[in-house]
């Protein structure tokens, strides 16, 4: 049954079963609205508390349906619209979460009461649609439109103590929301419910909403770059100010169908049940998240607390994992200890606002200087610089200090895994983690499988990543692994272009306009230009390795830019100081301005190397830069170091600014159409066969040869391919 009903003296109890989450699928709102119907009409019922089974309200309602017919059937808002109408009082119990359509149904009721370490939210916006059962209309007509807003814009999921301020909560109790429910059901039999009734209110309003409304489209417009669903939520919201609630529901309505044409949406829930699907790992060798048992990390250590330690001994001790920070010596410890301590106060405060008491979800980190003090660690974070000799130095004294059946991560954003799991004696313990900066924040874990990594390690660290709050992807072990590696020929398409006759400002106005967070010079600005630089160095790509009589414009036979190079020679590193491929006010500046001296540069080495220049249009920069991504994403699922395009997408999505809106990289090119980006890579490689990169991928082609088939299917096509080759 996908809700049940019991008495509780005079109090009907209906319950929501519906696993994992109680979404509210069509049998849920069948069943709600045969059990709600059965207690209005049974006299022995005075009042009614809805709740949800197994610890959890309701995830709102089920997203799988919404491209499909089910959502017709009963609408979440007619049920609601009913329970609201009801003379009994109805009282929502909510553990766990009430989000979205669940929230939207609790605010059809006429009391809330929530657990302590509840959350309830509006997170439609994050999935591309707004809240379209009555969210939009009841939730300004209970706090006002300033805190309506704020919670439905950013979707964000608010803890029942804050709920319980704005007043979206009418208590929060300690211990089962459902008894405490009936408890207040029990005192408001017979009052008034007229009050009761959201739909029924105004919204609050001044002289100055509508401004106040056209200043929020201004900035969500700045803010979510070409985004539709926070536009959506703010128009509705308007709809509900000072107009009757009918109104508002109609234009909730309409803004819903028009959202679901713009392909926004679907894209959207694409990318929401890919970071799920991600975490259903398989291995080559057959190996899968759902055969291999993980085990306990009930201590860890983290070595280097540089800015990536720090991030990641903060967030281990957050997932209440006691934490052993390492340094090489005390000045350094005492550095990185302020910081911890810094990051961890702050974490504390958050915690105290949610009403929560710190020590019972933060663990313990202790400082030392002592490798001998890692000896009985379940497992190790190594976070030093990125160097894979001092890497294999750590790894050779782990192997003497741990105990033997420790796991050993090493955090790298692309040094050879298998290398430095050689120096040790179980190399299948051995494990990559690529953490993002800052660590303690980022959501995004690229978890790194050696030749020899042990099933059972893959499966404790992915596990890790979930106890630590991160979409975590596994990708097999290549130079820079999945997202780095594609940043490659994406970077080389940029800088081309700024030989061919475009400014940095020009490229990326359009990928920003396009909506990823920051354009390739802003990325490689923040980043430091010197990064890349010393990796050049160190291939011989630059500096005195090349050899005397080299085209400045050629590596092996291949295309080649040096201007990233003669930035750096000239101490241009970016941000940091203060000069890179935009001029900053200050080192460490934020606000990149275009620099007069770059665009001199540009037209000097034009000249030096008789390049006529020819600007591209947004069209041409979109297609070589964005094409150039999805050309490496196509090579990277030949590789087999990314098993599907599902994780191609995570991984670009929540590390790398891609917007979510357009569903992922290789989700976009789905959009697009194979076909086209095929085409217009061929056209590019015949004119430019010394760009390999740009050489159309084998997989590209053999799905285009196929018929195009739905990304969902591509999997298939890799695995087909991968058997062959
Ligand atoms: C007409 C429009 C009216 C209303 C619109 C809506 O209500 S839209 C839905 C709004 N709700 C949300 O966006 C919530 C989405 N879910 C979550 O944020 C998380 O799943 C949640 C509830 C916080 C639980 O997180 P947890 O980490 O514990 O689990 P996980 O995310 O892995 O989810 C478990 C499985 O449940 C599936 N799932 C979650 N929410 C929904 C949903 N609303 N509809 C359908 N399925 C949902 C999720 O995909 C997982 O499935 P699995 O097969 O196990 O991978």
């Amino acid at each position: 049954m996908a809700a049940t009903r019991s008495l509780s003296h005079t109090v009907a109890v209906i319950t929501i079963n519906y696993p994992p989450v109680n979404a509210l699928s069509s049998p849920v709102r069948h069943a709600l609205i045969k059990e709600f119907g059965e207690a209005t009409k049974d006299p022995s019922v005075k009042a009614i508390v809805l709740a949800g089974a197994n610890g959890k309200f309701s995830a709102g309602a089920d997203i799988r349906e919404f491209s499909t017919s089910a959502l017709k059937t009963i609408s979440l808002e007619d049920m609601n619209e009913t329970i609201e109408a009801s003379r009994k009082p109805v009282v929502a119990a909510i553990e766990g979460v009430a989000l979205g359509g669940g929230l939207e149904l609790a605010l059809a009721c006429h009391y809330r009461v929530a657990n302590v370490q509840s959350r309830v939210g509006l997170p439609e916006v994050l999935i591309g649609i707004l809240p379209a059962a009555g969210g939009t209309q009841r939730l300004p007509r209970l706090i006002g439109v300033p805190a309506a807003l704020d919670v439905i814009i950013r979707g964000r999921h608010v803890p029942a103590t804050e709920a319980l301020q704005l007043g979206i909560i009418d208590e929060v109790v300690q211990g089962n929301a459902v008894n405490a429910a009936i408890l207040l059901a029990r005192k408001v039999i017979g009052s008034n419910l007229d009050k009761r009734r959201l739909s029924t209110n105004y919204v609050p309003s001044n002289p100055n909403m509508e401004s106040f409304l056209d200043t929020a489209v201004e900035k969500a417009k700045k803010q979510f770059r070409g985004a539709q669903a926070p536009i959506a939520c703010i128009e509705a919201v308007r709809a509900s100010v000072q107009k009757p609630y009918k109104h508002g529901i109609e234009k909730e309505r309409q803004l819903f169908t028009s959202l679901w044409a713009t392909g926004q949406p679907q894209a959207q829930q694409y990318a929401f049940f890919s970071e799920r699907n991600v975490a259903k790992w398989t291995h080559p060798s057959g190996g899968r998240w759902d055969t291999v048992t993980p085990k306990p990390v009930r201590t860890a250590a983290v070595i280097g607390l540089g800015t990536m330690g720090r991030g990641i001994a903060t967030s281990l001790a957050k997932a209440n994992i006691p934490v052993i920070a390492l340094e090489q010596d005390a000045q350094q410890l005492e550095i990185g200890k302020k910081a911890v301590n810094g990051l961890l106060e702050r974490e504390a405060e958050k915690l105290l606002k949610q009403g929560l008491a710190p020590g019972t979800v933060l663990a313990p980190v202790h400082f030392t200087l002592h490798f001998a003090e890692l000896r009985d660690v379940d497992l190790v974070i190594e976070a030093v610089y990125e160097n894979t000799e001092l890497k294999k130095e750590i790894f050779r004294k782990l192997k003497s200090v741990c105990k033997p059946d420790a796991f050993l991560c090493t955090n790298t954003s692309g040094l050879n895994i298998d290398e430095i799991a050689a120096v040790t004696n179980h190399p299948d313990l051995v494990i990559g983690t690529h953490f993002f900066s800052p660590a303690n924040i980022m959501r995004l874990l690229e978890v790194v499988r050696g030749q020899q990594t042990s099933l059972t390690t893959i499966a404790t660290a992915m596990t890790l990543g979930k106890t630590l709050g991160k979409v975590s992807v596994l990708v097999g072990n290549c130079p820079l692994f999945v997202g780095n590696r594609l940043l490659g020929p994406y970077v080389d398409q940029a800088n081309y272009l700024l030989e061919e006759g475009c400014y940095p400002e020009d490229v990326d106005k359009v990928l920003e306009d396009f909506g990823i967070t920051m354009g390739p010079f802003r990325m490689m600005d923040l980043a430091g230009l010197d990064v890349g630089w010393r990796a050049r160095t160190e291939k011989g790509l630059t500096g005195n390795k090349v050899l005397h009589g080299t085209p400045a414009r050629q590596r092996l036979g291949n295309r080649y830019s040096p201007l990233p190079d003669m930035l750096c020679e000239l101490g241009r590193f970016g941000q940091k100081t203060g000069k890179g491929w935009y001029l900053y006010d200050k080192p460490g500046g934020r606000i990149a301005h275009p620099d007069p001296w770059v665009k001199d540069v540009l037209h000097k080495y034009r000249n030096t190397h008789h390049i006529k220049q020819r600007p591209a249009s947004p069209e041409v920069i979109l297609e070589r830069c964005v094409y150039a991504l999805i050309n490496e994403g196509f090579r990277v699922l030949e590789d087999g170091i990314a098993s599907g395009p599902e994780d191609i997408d995570v991984i670009y999505n929540n590390g790398y600014g891609w917007p979510k809106y357009r569903g992922g990289i290789m989700y976009y090119a789905s959009t697009v159409g194979l076909g086209k980006v095929l085409d217009v890579l061929e056209k590019y490689h015949k004119e430019h066969p010394d760009v390999p990169s740009m050489k159309p991928a084998f997989l590209l082609k053999k799905l285009v040869a196929v018929g195009e088939p739905p990304i969902k299917e591509w999997r298939t096509q890799v695995g087909n391919l991968v058997h062959k080759l």
